[in-house]
Formats: C-alpha cells, structure tokens, sequence
C-alpha cells in the first residue's frame, strides 16, 4: 500500500502551524522512523495518517484514497500497550477480528500463529495484569496485526522499556516486518533505535514541523544488536542526533 502525504499541514489552534508542506511518498514494505525534537510534531504526523486527526490542508492518500478515518488496513501501536484488563491475552489480540465477525475457528488458528510469532503462545490464556511491560508491548504488537494491517503505525511503543527489553523488541519488531511483509512507521525519540530499524530516517523540524531530512540508511537488511557498534552505523547515528539537536536549539532559542 502506497501511503502518500500531499501539501499536509495541520493547525490545533488557527494561525499556529504545528506542521506544514509536508511531502511524503512510502512505498508498499518500507520501513520508516520518524524522529524530530520534543513537539515538532511527529505524534501528530502518525495521527493524521492512522486518521485520528485530520489534517488542516493538503491530503494524506492511501494507494490513491483519501484518508478520512481509521480503518483495519492501519494497525496501531503507542507506548502503552492500553489492553483490556479483564480479557485474557489471546482474547485481547482477538479482538479486532471479532468486531469484523471471523468465524471463531479462524480466529483461533490466526491468534495462535500471532502469540507463536510475538514469542507469547504459552501466555495465550494468562491476563494482561500477570505480564511485564515488554510482554504487554509484544500483545498490544500482535494485536495490531491482528487484521492483517498494510501499514504498521508504532509511536513510541518501546519508550517505556528498560534497554534489554527495548533490544529484544527492536529485535522481535524487524523480525515481524520481515515476516508479514507490512509497511512501519515508527515514531521514536531514540535516534540509535531509529537507525537500527529504519530503511529510512525522516527527520522532523520545529515551528512548524517540515521534513528537514529524509535519510536512507544504507546498512543491510540483515541487521544484529552488533551493527550498533559498526562504523557506518555510528556515523549516520551522529549525523541524525546532530540534525535532531541543531533543530532543538533552533527551537529553543525562538521560545
Ligand atoms: N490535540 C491537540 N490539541 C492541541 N494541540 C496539540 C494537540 N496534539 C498535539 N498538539 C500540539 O502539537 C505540537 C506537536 O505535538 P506532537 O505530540 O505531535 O509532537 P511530538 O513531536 O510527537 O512530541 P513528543 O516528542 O514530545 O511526543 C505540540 O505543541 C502539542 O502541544
């Protein structure tokens, strides 16, 4: 599914820009991060393309097709995994596919591969309340795939792990990409994370937020927690922090 954004701005407020001209084309399997200095808006930009929000002008257009709402073809991940207390894991993932009314047996059989997939079958029956914040993450995961989505929108969604955990799911996440063959885009604040997962780095500046760099990170597909520490890894992260930081500064000294 091709996802492009044409001319999109978006105001909250009239006359205050929290982001403009926003030109954007990704193609069907691409992954993408999007990072960007505290409130330049990239919470904002995966809103508009989930169709939570629309934008103030120009389109956000899905293989040709105005977004107007959200719709199953868009999977949604944030930071807190928000699943329902009282249904048991494989019943949270299931969700999604009950409100569309698949038959029980597909259902199961679909969930059951999910939970094989995000590393949980043996969770299938516990509540969410006996599991830790990653294995949380891992089901709010499974769950927005649930519909098989086209496009994977994460926003932040390690953001609240410790970093063993945040390996293991930056890990299990390019593992999932490969697998069910979907476009990401995942907002991040961690620059290393967005290099590590990325094919590209879109990096966001402030008042209003603009693409200030669209970056494709030329490390092969096959990556391991060790290319972190490879010399191309390392100069293209610097590169990002020092765009990301000069857009911090830029956006301090205008407040
Ligand atoms: N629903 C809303 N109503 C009014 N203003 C909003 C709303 N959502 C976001 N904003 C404003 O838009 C700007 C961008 O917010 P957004 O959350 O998209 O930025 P961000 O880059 O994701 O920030 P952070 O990295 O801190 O999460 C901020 O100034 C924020 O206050």
């Amino acid at each position: 599914m091709t996802l492009r954004l044409e001319g999109v701005g978006k105001e909250f407020e009239p006359g205050v820009p929290v982001l403009a001209d926003l030109d954007l084309t990704i193609a069907p399997g691409e992954f993408v991060c999007v990072v960007g200095a505290s409130g330049s808006g990239k919470s904002t930009l995966l809103s508009m393309v989930a169709g939570l929000t629309s934008p103030t002008s120009g389109r956000v257009l899905l293989d040709g097709r105005e977004v107007t709402g959200p719709g199953p073809e868009r999977g949604l991940v944030f930071q807190t995994a928000s699943l329902y207390p009282w249904r048991s894991v494989a019943r949270n993932v299931a969700f999604g596919l009950e409100s569309l009314g698949v038959p029980r047996e597909r259902r199961e059989e679909h969930v059951g591969r999910l939970l094989t997939e995000v590393g949980l079958a043996p969770f299938a029956s516990a509540l969410p309340g006996r599991l830790s914040g990653g294995q949380q993450q891992r089901v709010a995961i499974a769950r927005a795939l649930a519909c098989s989505p086209r496009v994977l929108l994460l926003d932040e969604p390690f953001g609240a792990l410790d970093v063993q955990t945040k390996e293991d799911m930056q890990l299990l996440i390019r593992q999932v990409w490969q697998d069910v063959a979907t476009t990401v885009i995942m907002v991040t604040h961690d620059v290393e994370e967005a290099v590590f997962l990325g094919q590209r780095v879109l990096v966001l500046s402030c008042d209003p937020g603009r693409i200030a760099r669209d970056l494709t990170v030329g490390l092969p597909t096959a990556r391991s927690l060790e290319d972190k520490r490879s010399p191309a890894f390392l100069a293209l992260r610097a590169e990002v922090e020092d765009l990301v930081r000069a857009e911090h500064r830029a956006h301090q000294a205008r407040v």
